[in-house]
């Protein structure tokens, strides 16, 4: 059995204010694609977990993975022992704003629901998700999704038209923690959105007047994002460029496959870099 976990992506985020534990009341449009891991499942008496993949290395010193957590989670919900050996293939780069880890948690909870026979409405994937990071209730439904509160939120996102993506990363990992605290300035009221789009062009235009809070509190320390985005919005056919979540995996925004296609060919090979259209979730 094998279930996909595509990257998550920020169009926007908005710190909107602060709870008194300190965690961040954010706004934000969340879409999926175009790259994602893969978690599989084999049959065992015991839980286990392999990792593999291109970005497999980077968590091979992680006691905990996010997957175990989340296969764990499930079980204890459920009242069974947890059984079967996981595979995670890591395609996506680890500590990167796309979610990665949330994405994983999020489809072992929808992999074992369906392995183990447990048939769990999304409701209870969604309150066992929060607990194991703000994403993973997002990554749950990996469908658009206006996010609030702190990851809890789920709103409905306006209808997004076709449109492709170009996800850029500079290889160097960003700590989300860090990123809130080298935040500047103030809070950023709620965007206001449109029910839905026309097309990739109409959506620019609406999340042009948005921005990523985060954004500049990453640059400063990670300067090289800022090369990011300019090499993404140099790109022909680009509609805009921006940091997604706390960095450092920038996005550009494109109306045409090939354009998007072509941009990730032309970034230069150090960077890990990926493009396609916008993942859609089977109903
Ligand atoms: C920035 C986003 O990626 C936007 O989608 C998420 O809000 C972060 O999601 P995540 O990586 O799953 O975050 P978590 O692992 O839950 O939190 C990591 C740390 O980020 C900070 N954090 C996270 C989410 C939030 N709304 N406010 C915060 O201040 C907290 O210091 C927290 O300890
Ligand atoms: N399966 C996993 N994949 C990635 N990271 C994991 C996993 N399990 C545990 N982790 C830990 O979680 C940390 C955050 O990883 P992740 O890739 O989810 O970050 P991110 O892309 O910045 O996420 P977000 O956009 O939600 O902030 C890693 O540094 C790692 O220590």
């Amino acid at each position: 059995m094998i279930e996909i976990a595509p990257a998550k992506v920020n169009l926007f985020l908005h710190v909107i204010g602060r709870r008194p534990d300190g965690y961040h009341v954010l706004d934000s449009l969340a879409v999926f694609g175009p790259a994602a891991d893969e978690v599989r499942l084999a049959p065992a008496r015991r839980l286990a977990l392999e990792l593999q993949g291109p970005f497999a290395e980077g968590l091979l010193a992680e006691a905990d993975n996010l997957v175990l957590k989340a296969a764990r989670a499930l079980a204890k919900h459920a009242g069974i022992a947890p059984e079967g050996t996981l595979s995670l293939v890591k395609n996506l780069p680890v500590a990167s704003g796309i979610g990665g880890g949330s994405a994983d948690a999020a489809a072992t909870l929808r992999l074992l629901n369906r392995a183990w026979g447990l048939g769990l409405p999304e409701s209870v994937l969604l309150e066992l998700a929060l607990p194991l990071g703000a994403d993973v209730p997002v990554c749950v439904g990996s469908r658009p999704t206006r996010m609030g509160g702190v990851g809890e939120i789920m709103g409905r996102a306006p209808r997004v038209p076709p449109a492709h993506l170009l996800l850029v990363n500079p290889r160097i990992p960003l700590a989300t923690p860090d990123v809130f605290r080298a935040r500047q300035g103030g809070f950023t009221p709620q965007a206001a959105l449109p029910n839905a789009w026309a097309d990739a062009r109409h959506m620019a235009e609406t999340l042009r007047g948005t921005r990523n809070d985060l954004e500049s509190g990453a640059i400063l320390l990670v300067p090289q994002i800022a090369e990011v985005l300019s090499a993404i919005a140099a790109q022909p056919g680009c509609l805009m460029a921006r940091m997604s979540g706390s960095g450092a995996t920038c996005f550009g925004l494109f109306a045409r496959p090939e354009a998007a296609q072509a941009a990730a060919l032309a970034m230069p090979n150090a960077w890990w870099s990926a493009a396609g259209p916008l993942y859609e979730a089977a109903a």
